[in-house]
């Protein structure tokens, strides 16, 4: 199905400025929690990551020393080609293993090549079926000893581990603004959810998907990202220009809206006990896709992962539960969860 029949989502695009300078806090706060009880995901305008240092980070996601490749085409589209391809040209060094593991360094998601590294990570079989075509470089925290980050060879983009490092604790300092805001909104002490997110054991993610044919996308043979839900307390997403990305209808499970890029705003998402939504997303072809030669154009984005302190024990908000509406879901420890959404998905 063409997505340009599909119903554009209900997103709020809400101007996190008044909060930032403390004009009106609450105000905006009821907004953002109002579109996650809604959709799970805002739009936020003005929200703290100035546009040159977006615009720097996707030069560095676009840079050609990152990718495998620009484009898939039809015959490409063999997953045993792209396979060998991936595993010809893992992205350096022997640590491809650990990269998966971990989810840090760079990965080549073309076709889940963790299948021959390890069963463990075999994923769902309907993700199988029309397998992800993209690929992405992570990074953590530097301190990270647990998953500590790899980079590239020393002399290979000078600048870029800097870059990466630069803007992760940029987005953490945006996380915990809308942390604040999430609290308040919620009825909660503004910092609640700081307590929490004391260490930032977070993920920085480049992505990138290559360009494909439209066909395969929409004939669902692949996909750019497949339907999941994020593992983390937020997601901070840019995307570029392109579009695709889709977030499901709260009202028709198994029905997806897109959600456009909008200029300049950072795309949020959180979960908790379905009040505050865990919405289910994918990245498809973009809306209106149409090119002379049947190619999506490449995209990139750039997600930003919040996690609450590994040590947490992750429970359901307060608010968001009560005797009417019991908890969905047992107190588990962030790192526990977060490790068994890796198992499950990568
Ligand atoms: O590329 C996007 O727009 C979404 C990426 C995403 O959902 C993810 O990496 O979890
Ligand atoms: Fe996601």
């Amino acid at each position: 199905m063409s997505n340009e029949t599909l119903p554009t989502s209900d997103i709020q695009i809400v101007d996190f400025g008044p909060f930032l300078d403390g004009s009106d806090k609450r105000g905006v706060a009821d907004k953002i929690v109002s579109s996650f009880k809604q959709i799970g995901f805002v739009y936020l305008m003005n929200h703290g990551i100035p546009a040159e240092r977006s615009a720097e980070m996707f030069q560095w996601v676009g840079n050609s020393a990152l990718k495998l490749t620009s484009r898939y085409d039809r015959e490409d589209l063999d997953l045993t080609n792209i396979l060998v391809k991936a595993i010809l040209r893992p992205a350096h060094g022997n640590k491809k293993i650990l990269r998966r593991i971990h989810h840090l360094g760079r990965t080549t998601e073309v076709f889940p090549p963790r299948l021959l590294i390890h069963p463990l990570y075999a994923i769902a079989e309907q993700r199988a079926q029309a397998p992800d075509v993209k690929e992405s470089f992570e990074c953590g925290r530097e301190e990270d000893e647990l998953q500590p980050n790899i980079w590239l060879p020393d002399g290979t983009l000078p600048g870029f581990k800097e870059a990466c490092l630069d803007f992760f604790w940029l987005c953490h300092e945006v996380e915990l603004n809308i942390l604040r805001a999430l609290a308040l909104g919620l009825g909660l002490a503004e910092g609640y959810f700081l307590q929490y997110h004391t260490v930032p054991d977070n993920q920085l993610r480049l992505l990138h998907y290559p360009s494909v044919p439209i066909q395969a996308l929409e004939a669902e043979k692949i996909t750019r990202i497949g339907a999941h839900s994020d593992f983390g307390s937020i997601t901070l997403l840019l995307q570029d220009d392109v579009g695709g990305l889709e977030v499901e209808d709260p009202h028709q499970a198994g029905s997806f809206c897109p959600a456009p890029p909008v200029p300049g705003a950072l795309v949020v998402n959180a979960g908790s006990n379905d009040t505050i939504r865990s919405t289910i997303h994918r990245v498809r072809a973009p809306r209106q896709s149409r090119s002379a030669d049947g190619m999506t154009p490449e995209r990139y984005s750039i997600p930003y992962f919040c996690c609450a302190d590994f040590g947490t024990i992750v429970d359901c908000i307060p608010g968001t539960w009560d005797d009417e509406r019991p908890k969905k879901y047992e107190p588990i420890s962030a790192q526990e969860y977060i490790m068994k959404r890796m198992l499950s998905t990568y």
